[in-house]
């Protein structure tokens, strides 16, 4: 399989801050993406997210906007490394009605920027706007855009590993695409003073919550399970406060999985034993949702990765082909656009003006759970995770939510390796200690 993967030719530079092993790039492999930084006229700020500012922009020669996402590349002025440069053609080869194009690359002033087609909203936007009511057959049409588009990037090779509803962008005709993939595995764990990773994990699948080096696309799928239960519920499903109490309100919801639900789960790096409870009924989480929304979720919240349903799979379940059938994209409800110009032309342009931030601080722009709890329906659940802060406590875990928490969101590949077994010992335990006491440090 590696052979067949471009993506997997060299994992050791996979973080192009660190990694001082790679080829160092030479001003030639620069310079011809230099040559674009030209073609674009910058606009307003549109917001920052884990890895830099975002800009509007315009293209000078074509009049079309863009948004460009400029990456701090931190001590490494010089520039992007062969691997880099070979990844982010990779991306720009990712081409599909659901994937954002990535339309240039070019490093300027020690930045390197990316050039995105423009988009005029995201998922959490239209998930969270009040005034927007969402019919199921709205939720299914949106679930079917997250899904092709990411059925397209696996069938490529390549995982998402970072799929939040801030992470799926919708254009002026409602069609939604998938943005940010393989910024993580290009650039590294995003820097822990930046709070919007900690949003991130609230999508992440329980191996990947264990520990697990070895994982699959099957990551993606929980991930858009949780994406899919937020559009039913309207809020965002599992909001744990840390991984251990991610996986507690995953058991809360689902059931303490057990031995012949997921074999290999004891053998995970930082495998935990919890308490078993047991799952209340799918249906008392989500009352609203038709049988086959129920048996769809159920079927991409499985807790074995390998029993889990494909994404190709999940396209065909029969949730998709019966009625309702999915709203067409430009019928969907959306909200106001954060952009009042969407049509801007090169006459419109007045470069001496100042940045504007259009888009409000990140936590403002998260619903932000109480401490540890489900609202609404899922309210009940909530009530069985003592089991969960006795584990907490005994890891000397920091529960805090306003604390800065790492969430390591490397772009990945498909693993192909067995799976390591290490036993479970207090060595490992430690090991588990540690790394929560490192998650909860206060950065320097
Ligand atoms: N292609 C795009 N078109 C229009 N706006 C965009 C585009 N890409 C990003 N933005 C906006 O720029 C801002 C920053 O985006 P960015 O992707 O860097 O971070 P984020 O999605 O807010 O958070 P995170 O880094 O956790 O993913 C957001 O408001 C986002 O909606």
């Amino acid at each position: 399989m590696a052979k067949d993967n471009p993506l997997l030719e060299d994992p050791s530079t996979t973080n192009i801050h660190n990694d001082t092993t790679a080829p160092q790039p030479t001003k030639l492999d620069l310079d011809p993406l230099k040559k674009v930084a030209g073609k674009y006229l910058k606009r307003e700020i549109l917001g920052e997210g884990t890895y830099g500012v975002v800009y509007k922009a315009i293209n000078k020669e074509t009049g079309q906007t863009v948004a460009i996402k400029k990456i701090r590349l931190g001590k490494q002025k010089e520039g992007v490394n062969f691997t880099a440069l070979r990844e982010i053609k990779l991306l720009r080869e990712l081409k599909d009605p659901n994937i954002i194009e990535l339309i240039d690359a070019y490093p300027h002033k020690g930045n390197l920027h990316l050039v995105f087609e423009f988009m005029e909203t995201d998922l959490e936007a239209v998930i969270r706007d009040r005034n927007l009511f969402l019919s199921p057959a709205d939720i299914k049409s949106y679930l079917q855009m997250t899904l092709k588009g990411l059925s397209y990037c696996h069938k490529k090779w390549v995982l998402h590993r970072d799929m939040k509803p801030n992470n799926l962008l919708i254009g002026p005709n409602g069609q939604l695409k998938l943005a940010d993939f393989g910024l993580a595995r290009l650039f590294g764990s995003p820097d822990r003073r930046f709070t919007h990773q900690v949003f991130a994990r609230w999508y992440r699948a329980p191996e990947l919550l264990f520990g697990t080096k070895q994982y699959g696309s099957g990551v993606d799928v929980w991930a858009a399970a949780c994406i899919f239960a937020e559009l039913l519920l309207r809020r965002p499903f599992l909001q744990g406060s840390s991984d251990i109490d991610q996986l507690g309100k995953v058991f809360a919801a689902f059931g303490t999985p057990t031995a012949s639900q997921w074999p290999d789960m004891v053998y995970l790096p930082d495998y935990v034993e919890y308490q078993y409870v047991p799952a209340p009924p799918l249906r008392s989480l989500f009352p609203m949702a038709s049988d086959d929304a129920i048996d769809l979720i159920a079927k991409m919240f499985t807790y074995d990765p390998k029993a889990r349903i494909s994404v190709l799979q999940a396209l065909e379940h029969r949730y998709f082909s019966s009625a309702p059938l999915p709203t067409i994209p430009n019928k969907l409800p959306r909200p106001v656009p954060k952009q009042e110009h969407l049509n801007s032309r090169v006459s419109d342009f007045n470069p001496h003006e100042g940045p504007t931030v259009l888009s409000p601080p990140r936590k403002s722009r998260r619903i932000m759970p109480e401490r540890g709890g489900f609202e609404g329906n899922a309210f009940q659940v909530d009530k069985n995770d003592d089991h969960v802060s006795a584990i907490r406590q005994a890891a000397g875990e920091n529960t805090g939510r306003n604390g800065p928490a790492m969430m390591s969101v490397d772009f990945s590949i498909f693993g192909t390796k067995p799976p390591n077994r290490p036993t479970i010992n207090s060595a490992d335990r430690t090991h588990l200690k540690r790394k929560l006491d490192l998650e909860f440090q206060q950065p320097e």
